[in-house]
């Protein structure tokens, strides 16, 4: 556990001119293929693991020193959150990096003989770039993905938590393989080293406005980037909810880490008539979270800098809103108490800025509906969003509008989960990860036809010269009917109303005697869901 007797280097900065050598390494070791090897990925994966057990009190002090980060938030969604990735992604790999082959519906019956199946091969060699808040798990579970796709590595911690960094730094090169995996640390002219090199992806977790940088940057080679973006994320409140339940889980979104986590709520749109209860159970919250208030609460962190603490004053400072609760804050400390501020108007600086620390504001609305046009205005693509209400008025919110993420009756519990997919939507990020989705973010799904060479003669139909009797053929075997007119209306032919009559249809609409069912909706084969991934977003 942690003890001010661990040592922890002081931070220093690779060198500038030794970035291109770093990732010269890491690109030749790829070209070696030994990362391809499913059981060295696995050996890699399992020392990740125990470098994570036996740095465990550096890595707690690292963050203590950090972000005043406490043992019980260090150890939750740090340190076992990253060793529980690694059990993940070894109980799983076999499994994940195994061809698909591929079949019907996916593949016509004039296509069956070719062997076609999907391979998943590694990207190559990736650059993962880190933010200041949760300055190990999003540097490490995205770098656990990579280790298991066969990728090479580099990754490049914040600046802003340096103890955090030179302990990665420390994990890295002392457990893992030094010409597969290497960490550069410092700012922007070493991260700009860094993309002035040639990566098969890039990573990125942080700011929108760094993240359009590194997209720039990296689109004149037309690198592929996956970014984990900030937002501005609204939460709904209804007369119909339970506002006590929603204060605590509202309140503790804005505690954990002091509420500097991208995907908790920026605001909180709340029907008028509920208002003041829900002050009121903030305020019960509050006082049940912290008995001897928040500022001697052993758990709760602290601002990373001054100029994050500025900004966040500057933003209450400006505000034309009240606050309701908390406002207290200590400079010295970089402490800020839990706040929320009742504002009127979506140019409040509580409502124009990403707050990304203990700070949110209360909207006061008339209905759900204003509500959504709000925050349509604010930020019609958030990285997640939350809905406390009756189980209609959930629906309507996730039915009308998107978000990365998104938890009913809770905060952002759909991101607190490592196995499951974690990304954000249009400007809150491209792509996503954790779980499974941390495999294919790093690999690349080939689609491999192996055509037998004895099959030529029946599939004579594509050589020149051409021949119709064989088209006429060939459209028989793969062509299907439309079960629909030209003006999209399911047509009902004579083959549904005799399964209608016989009690062998009316589960789909067949329009024709002739059509050929492939299926439409479900696939016995699990495609690859990198492909899609991918087209959908570049
Ligand atoms: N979607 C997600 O998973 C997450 C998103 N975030 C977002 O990250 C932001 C806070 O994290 P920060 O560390 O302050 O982000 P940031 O964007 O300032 O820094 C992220 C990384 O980029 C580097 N960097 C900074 N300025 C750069 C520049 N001009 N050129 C090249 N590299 C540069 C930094 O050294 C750091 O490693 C918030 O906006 C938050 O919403 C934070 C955590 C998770
Ligand atoms: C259900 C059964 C049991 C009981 C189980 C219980 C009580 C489970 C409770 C689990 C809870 C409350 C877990 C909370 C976890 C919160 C976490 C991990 C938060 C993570 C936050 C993160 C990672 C933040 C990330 C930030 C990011 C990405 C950002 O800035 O964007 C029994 C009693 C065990 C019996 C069986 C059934």
């Amino acid at each position: 556990m942690a003890t001010s007797k661990v040592t922890i280097p002081e931070f220093q900065t690779t060198p500038v001119d030794a970035i291109p050598g770093i990732a010269a390494t890491a690109r030749n070791t790829f070209k070696t293929h030994k990362t391809k090897d499913i059981q060295w990925r696995l050996v890699q994966l399992r020392k990740l693991y125990w470098a994570f057990e036996d740095f465990k009190p550096q890595m707690l002090e690292a963050l203590q020193r950090d972000l005043h980060k406490s043992q019980f938030e260090s150890l939750l969604t740090e340190v076992d959150w990253v060793k529980n990735d690694c059990m993940f992604m070894i109980q799983h790999l076999e499994t994940f990096a195994k061809s698909e082959k591929l079949k019907a519906p996916h593949v016509p019956i004039t296509h069956s003989l070719m062997n076609l199946h999907i391979r998943k091969e590694p990207m190559g060699t990736v650059l993962i770039i880190g933010p200041y808040n949760y300055p190990i798990q999003l540097l490490l579970a995205p770098m656990v993905g990579a280790i298991a796709a066969g990728c090479t590595v580099v990754i490049k911690p914040s600046e802003l938590t340096p103890n955090c960094a030179m302990v990665i730094k420390q994990v890295i090169e002392e457990r893992m393989d030094p010409d597969a995996y290497a960490v550069v640390n410092g700012a922007i002219p070493e991260t700009n080293a860094l993309m002035n090199e040639k990566w098969d992806k890039v990573f990125f977790t942080g700011s929108a406005q760094v993240g359009t940088i590194i997209a720039k940057k990296a689109a004149e080679t037309l690198t592929p980037v996956c970014l984990e973006l900030g937002g501005k994320n609204p939460a709904f409140v209804t007369k119909n909810a339970n506002l006590a339940l929603a204060a605590r889980r509202l309140l503790w979104s804005k505690t954990m880490n002091a509420g500097q986590v991208c995907m908790s709520q920026n605001y909180v749109l709340i029907e008028r008539e509920v208002v003041d209860t829900f002050i009121q159970q903030l305020h019960n919250s509050m006082k049940e979270m912290f008995p001897n208030g928040a500022k001697a609460s052993p758990d709760l962190a602290r601002i990373v800098n001054k100029r994050h603490f500025q900004r966040l004053k500057k933003m209450l400072d400006e505000t034309n809103g009240k606050i309701v609760m908390g406002g207290s804050m200590d400079e010295s400390e970089l402490y800020i108490e839990p706040t929320a501020v009742l504002v009127n108007s979506t140019h409040d600086t509580m409502m124009m800025e990403e707050s990304f620390g203990p700070i949110f504001s209360i909207y006061p609305v008339d209905s759900l509906d204003e509500a959504l046009g709000i925050a349509d205005g604010v930020h019609r693509t958030p990285l997640s969003l939350f809905s406390f209400g009756s189980k209609t008025e959930n629906m309507k919110v996730l039915n009308e509008m998107t978000s990365g993420g998104a938890t009913l009756n809770d905060a952002y519990f759909h991101g607190s989960v490592n196995t499951v997919p974690f990304g954000g939507v249009g400007d809150s990020g491209w792509g996503a990860y954790r779980g499974k989705a941390s495999f294919d973010c790093f690999t690349h799904c080939r689609t491999v036809a192996d055509t037998p060479g004895w099959a030529d003669r029946l599939i004579r139909v594509r050589y020149m010269p051409f021949s119709f009797s064989e088209m006429r053929l060939l459209q028989r075997l793969t062509e299907v009917k439309p079960n629909f007119d030209r003006n999209g209306t399911i047509t009902r032919g004579f083959g549904y109303w005799l399964g209608l009559i016989f009690g062998l249809g009316g589960r789909s609409a067949k329009g024709s005697n002739n059509t050929i069912d492939r299926g439409t909706s479900s696939s016995e084969v699990e495609l690859c869901s990198n492909n899609a991934q991918q087209s959908s977003q570049q």
